[in-house]
Parts: C-alpha cells; sequence; structure tokens
C-alpha cells in the first residue's frame, strides 16, 4: 500500500461522519468514486420508500385529504424550516418551491422594489461578472424589467464598484466554476454601506459549509436542494428573506399561493405574512416530499463538522494530486487558502473533456466545464479519504495516457 492510500485508510478511521456514507445509495469503493455531488447529490436511502408511501398511500389513498391531513399544503415552510439552520437562518426564513433560476428573480426584482421604496434614484443592478449563466441571464431581465442598467463586476472589485445609484447585488457564495468562495460577511456589509441590498446565491455553499444568513445581516439569499442537500434531480429550491424586509418584500411573481386568504378566491392581491410570500403556485409535492426526506440525513449532523471534513478532503486530494501528476499537467484553479476554498477542486487541462471522459470510464465521476476544467466535488456525507486518493490515482494513470502538457499557471 503507497503511503498515501495508507494515510486515507488512517484518515477514514477517525472521520465523524464516516458511518453517514451507508445513509446513501453508492457503487462499490473499491471500484468508483462519485465526485459530482456539486452537480447531482447522491441518492439517500430513505427517499424511495417516503416517495413510495406519498404516491401510493398519500396520493393513491387519501387523494385530496392529503394536502391537510399529510401537510402538502405547509410543506413549503415546514422544509424551508428544515433547511434554515443548515444555512445559519432561523426558522419562518425559508420557503421552498420553484427552481433557483425563479427565485432569482423573485429575490432580484424585490431587492430592487426595496430600495427603489426608499430611493426612486437607484437604477443599477450589479451581478457578479464570473456568475453561472442563469444568474447573469435573469439579472438582465429584471434589469430590463426594472428600469436599471445591468453591471457585471468581479467579486472582488464589487465594493468599489458600489454608489449612491446601486439597488441591488447578486453574488455567489461560492464560483461553480473554480470552487472560489467569496467573502459573504464583508460583501454583504459593503453592499449595506452603499445603502444597496444584496442577494446571495448559495448553491455551491448550502450543506458544504457555514453560510450565517441571519448573522451576517443578508438580505435575500436563494439555493437550489439538488446538490450537497441531496434532493434530487430538479427538486425544489429555497428563497430566504431577512426577518425585518419580509413584510416588505414584494414578490414579482404574486401567484395564489402566497395570497394571505388563498382559499378565500378573492380577486384583490393581499401578501401573507413571512416566507409564504415568496411562494408562487402549487408546489410540486413529489419532488418537496422527496427533499424532505434527504434532509434526514442530515439528523446529527452539523454543518461545522461537514466543513472541516470538506477542507481536510480537499487538502488531501490536492496533496495526492501533486503527488501523482507531473508538474504542469494540470493547474489547480481552486484557491488554496481555506477561507477562500468551497467543497470542489478544480483543475484546468487543455485536454479536460477527453480527460474526464476517460475517468468517467474508469469510474472517477467528476465534470468537465467549459473550456478546459475538471471539477471534483466533495461532499463530505459520503465521500471518504480513500475515494480521493483513488481518484488522483486514477487521475495520474489517465492523465499519464493522454498527451497535452501545460495547465498553465496557479492562481
Ligand atoms: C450558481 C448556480 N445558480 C443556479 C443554478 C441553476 O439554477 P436552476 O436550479 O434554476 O437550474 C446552478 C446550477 O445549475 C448554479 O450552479
Ligand atoms: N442543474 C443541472 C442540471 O439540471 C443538469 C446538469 C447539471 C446541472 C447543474 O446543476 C450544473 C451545476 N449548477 C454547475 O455548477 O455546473
Amino acid at each position: 500500500m503507497s503511503e498515501l492510500a495508507s494515510k486515507a485508510e488512517k484518515l477514514d478511521a477517525v472521520d465523524e461522519l464516516a458511518a453517514k456514507r451507508a445513509e446513501f445509495v453508492l457503487d462499490d469503493p473499491d471500484t468508483a468514486v462519485y465526485l459530482d455531488g456539486n452537480s447531482l447529490g447522491a441518492l439517500p436511502v430513505a427517499v424511495p420508500g417516503r416517495i413510495e408511501d406519498v404516491v401510493r398511500r398519500q396520493w393513491g389513498e387519501l387523494r385530496i385529504r392529503s394536502w391537510t391531513e399529510e401537510g402538502w399544503w405547509t410543506a413549503p415552510e415546514r422544509i424551508g424550516d428544515r433547511i434554515a439552520p443548515l444555512v445559519g437562518a432561523a426558522a419562518g426564513r425559508i420557503v421552498v418551491g420553484d427552481s433557483t433560476s425563479v427565485n432569482l428573480f423573485k429575490a432580484l426584482v424585490g431587492a430592487v422594489r426595496l430600495a427603489r421604496s426608499a430611493d426612486t434614484g437607484r437604477d443599477e443592478i450589479v451581478v457578479d461578472a464570473t456568475t453561472f449563466p442563469t444568474d447573469g441571464y435573469i439579472a438582465a431581465s429584471a434589469a430590463r424589467m426594472t428600469g436599471c442598467t445591468l453591471r457585471p463586476v468581479p467579486p472582488s472589485e464589487v465594493p468599489g464598484a458600489l454608489g449612491d445609484r446601486t439597488a441591488a447585488v447578486l453574488l455567489n457564495h461560492v464560483d461553480y466554476r473554480t470552487g472560489r468562495l467569496h467573502d459573504l460577511p464583508s460583501l454583504t456589509a459593503a453592499v449595506h454601506a452603499a445603502g444597496a441590498y444584496v442577494v446571495w446565491d448559495l448553491c455551491h455553499s448550502a450543506g458544504a459549509l457555514p453560510v450565517g444568513l441571519d448573522g451576517h445581516g443578508v438580505d435575500l439569499a436563494v439555493g437550489c436542494t439538488y446538490k450537497y442537500l441531496n434532493g434530487g434531480p430538479g427538486s425544489p429550491a429555497y428563497l430566504y428573506v431577512r426577518a425585518d424586509l419580509q413584510d416588505r418584500f414584494d414578490s414579482p411573481l404574486p401567484g395564489w399561493n402566497s395570497h394571505a386568504d388563498p382559499f378565500g378566491m378573492r380577486p384583490d392581491y393581499e401578501p401573507a405574512a413571512g416566507a409564504p410570500r415568496g411562494r408562487v403556485g402549487t408546489p410540486d409535492i413529489l419532488s418537496m416530499l422527496a427533499l424532505e426526506a434527504a434532509l434526514e440525513v442530515w439528523d446529527g449532523v452539523t454543518v461545522d463538522a461537514v466543513r472541516s471534513k470538506s477542507l481536510a478532503l480537499t487538502d488531501f486530494f490536492l496533496e495526492c494530486v501533486e503527488a501523482y501528476v507531473p508538474a504542469g499537467r494540470v493547474a489547480c484553479l481552486t484557491p488554496r487558502a481555506h477561507g477562500e476554498r468551497g467543497s470542489q477542486v478544480a483543475l484546468r487541462c487543455p485536454d479536460a473533456g477527453d480527460v474526464m471522459k476517460r475517468l468517467i470510464e474508469r469510474g472517477v465521476v467528476g465534470d468537465f466545464r467549459h473550456p478546459d476544467v475538471l471539477r471534483f466535488g466533495f461532499t463530505p456525507l459520503y465521500i471518504g479519504f480513500a475515494d480521493a486518493e483513488r481518484a488522483a490515482r486514477v487521475l495520474a494513470q489517465v492523465l499519464a495516457e493522454t498527451g497535452a502538457q501545460d495547465g498553465g499557471t496557479a492562481p
């Protein structure tokens, strides 16, 4: 056994989260490693049985009664309360439903409306210039609809770009491509100092590291639940609105589910109080209740423990890559500093598409992002140190077989 393989064995032996792996459906660890939980989390074992019950009994037998008797109607807030501690929010701040893209729209237009209610001169939306595409597209549309101009700015330059015309700022907590963690506390404070409102996209941080929404005074936030929260393909996203902004939050999608009296079926709109104001239409119950079952894996787990293991895993993976892969063959895009790292490692190499294809054929599943990025996501609830060592070893084998040489420069 190599030195790194035996180090992995020792680290796995003292891993306090190791037992959690059994709560997921995964392949044989001797032949496969799943490092794509930052795109689609693995299936928790509790989910199929719950879905079976929801479909056969709740829908098949109770039918319409399940809206009340099985708590279907209140699922968006109830599941929001289950996610809340994972992102540092108190109960009553989060509602689950719709996609991340739709929630980005609600949050961003809502943020502009909040800013405008105090100062009509604010007519600029600042957006992370390196953002995941959907955020940029939605921000452009929100700007057109609200009569704002859109200003794409790299996150590190945001403080210098803010001014008395800034209405709202949309930022990613962790960059989907590089895995860079942005400084949520200081960027939130800078936006507030400029008198504007901030919306954070938590897709790549929720369930992987502490977020501290309430503690840092974040205005609005959105996130998906199919990555580190393991809710399943297309599972519903969530919307967070700070407690003292909830009664001023003016949703641009005021569907009947967000009405104060939805079953009054009234022609006039009166928004509900609290988190339900972020609802729109009928919740997608099957996906939502799959998510609720998936969240049970968090029972007894702290986000701090997940963060410690995540950093240890990504450190160890980088150590293995450095030991096994010839210098210069790949360049690491993910920052080394713990304070700037999410829960993935992104390696750049010119033939990344071909390399990832070969890795997947050998059971190491990460993903490829254009034009030249290999992404490896580390989900601490089900990935261990032996997985990290195996992935780096197979990566080195694949790279040895393929041609290109220069990975570029390190950050
Ligand atoms: C940062 C970020 N925002 C948004 C999304 C996706 O939004 P949606 O859930 O609407 O597809 C993703 C991933 O797909 C993402 O990585
Ligand atoms: N949401 C996805 C999907 O529906 C299909 C494939 C991938 C995804 C993703 O989540 C991509 C992911 N947000 C990324 O960081 O690239």
